[in-house]
């Protein structure tokens, strides 16, 4: 049940671009009556666009899901268009803050409350029987230089304080929580004027530590985005192979297993991105940057890749040990979303050693190399994604 009537009634378009998608362009767009910021993506209406927003549609919602707000089926040059409306993540891609953190450095254990959030994601969605299938770096979005992720930092600094002050904290971040519906700005507010309040009352050095944690630490709510690859992974939606002229009772068990197959591909992405946090470099290439080989090739085929010292001396077996389940070249093998979910580095993510990483400054080192790296783990999905149906 699409808008039919004009975007532009509702929402001013403006010409900044925000990016472009595999189906379509994002631009920035300002709703009339409240003057709030929106991203706007123009889609053909062609039947791939439509799955997009259908799936995007159904799976939005979720808190690390980016939000759509509207959808509009308009005709533009005589041309049928899908408009989505979405929540503007004006925090950019998750990369991109992690470089600029420059000297403060990146912990393993925000990387884990970081896995969390995408492995929330990815977990909604396989129960709603979608695979998402282009998972990766440039996908996952911060809604705002966010003031809630400043606090929960600031919050697990009062965890480490003497019973008396930290109660009345923690009662406070409830709160903040349970007003969820002031959305992240509101919350956030409240949350920080009260952390702010009590550390007045700390000694010098907690006060200083806790007014650092919110100046230096910008996390906020990361969300998924881009549902241009996404497909139904249960029998219901029409697949290629299931056209009439191919009957499913006769075709080969793994070809059937596609449902499984799709979802796989999620997690060997939630694999590759884990290895970037904890390192600042991609599993699959030379840890130093080296061009794409052929023998990278093979390396990336055979799933070849190790933990280098220095980075990965420093990082915990948990972590290494959830990698390793995560980037099994045989899919039937691979963890499910499920498994992942229950890891202990996943579930416990507040006790995950606070080990400082190489990752921000090798991230700040190896930029120019970043592109490639993004053109190699799209090469990479793609030839998965090849596996079941190329729709
Ligand atoms: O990207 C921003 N806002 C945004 C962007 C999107 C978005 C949707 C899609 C994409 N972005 C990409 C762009 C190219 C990379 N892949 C993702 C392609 N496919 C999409 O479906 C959704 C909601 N808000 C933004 C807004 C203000 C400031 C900033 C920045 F941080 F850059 F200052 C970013």
């Amino acid at each position: 049940p699409y808008h039919t009537h004009a975007v532009t009634t509702d929402y001013r378009i403006s010409r900044k671009v925000l990016g472009v998608g595999i189906n379509g362009k994002v631009v920035e767009c300002e709703h009339r009556g409240t003057g709030e910021k929106y991203a706007l993506k123009v889609l053909r209406d062609v039947p791939k666009a439509r799955r997009e927003v259908d799936l995007h549609y159904m799976a939005s919602g979720h808190v690390n899901i980016v939000r759509v707000v509207d959808v509009y089926e308009n005709s533009y040059n005589n041309v049928q268009c899908l408009l989505v409306v979405m929540e503007n993540m004006k925090g950019g891609e998750l990369f991109n803050r992690i470089q600029e953190r420059g000297q403060q450095a990146f912990t393993e254990r925000e990387a884990a409350a970081i896995m969390y959030e995408i492995c929330s994601a990815v977990a909604h969605l396989h129960r709603m029987a979608i695979a998402h299938r282009d998972l990766k770096p440039e996908n996952l979005l911060y809604a705002e230089c966010g003031k809630l992720g400043e606090a929960r930092v600031l919050l697990s600094t009062f965890y480490t304080l003497p019973e008396g002050q930290a109660n009345s904290v923690k009662y406070a971040y409830q709160r903040a929580y349970i007003s969820r519906e002031q959305g992240e700005r509101g919350e956030a507010r409240v949350l920080l004027s009260t952390l702010y309040k009590l550390s007045k009352g700390l000694p010098l050095s907690d006060k200083l530590a806790c007014q650092r944690a919110v100046t230096k630490t910008d996390i906020a709510r990361l969300k998924l985005t881009d549902f241009g690859f996404a497909k139904r992974t249960d029998e219901s939606e029409p697949q290629g192979l299931n056209t009439a002229c191919f009957t499913p009772y006769y075709c080969a068990p793994e070809v059937l297993g596609a449902e499984k197959y799709d979802k796989s591909c999620d997690l060997w992405s939630i694999g590759v991105i884990m290895y970037i946090l904890l390192c600042g470099y991609p599993p699959f290439f030379s840890a130093h940057g080296q061009p794409m080989s052929p023998g990278m090739k093979a390396k990336i085929k055979s799933g070849q890749y190790t933990f280098p010292a220095p980075e990965w001396d420093c990082v915990s077996e948990a972590a290494k040990d959830l990698i390793m389940k995560l980037l099994k070249t045989d899919p039937s093998e691979r963890y499910t979303i499920e498994q992942t979910m229950d890891h202990k580095w996943i579930t416990h993510y507040q006790k995950v050693p606070d080990t400082p990483l190489f990752t921000s400054s090798i991230l700040c080192d190896q930029r120019e190399q970043w592109g490639e790296m993004q053109d190699e783990m799209e090469k990479t999905l793609a030839s998965m994604r090849v596996g079941t149906d190329n729709m």
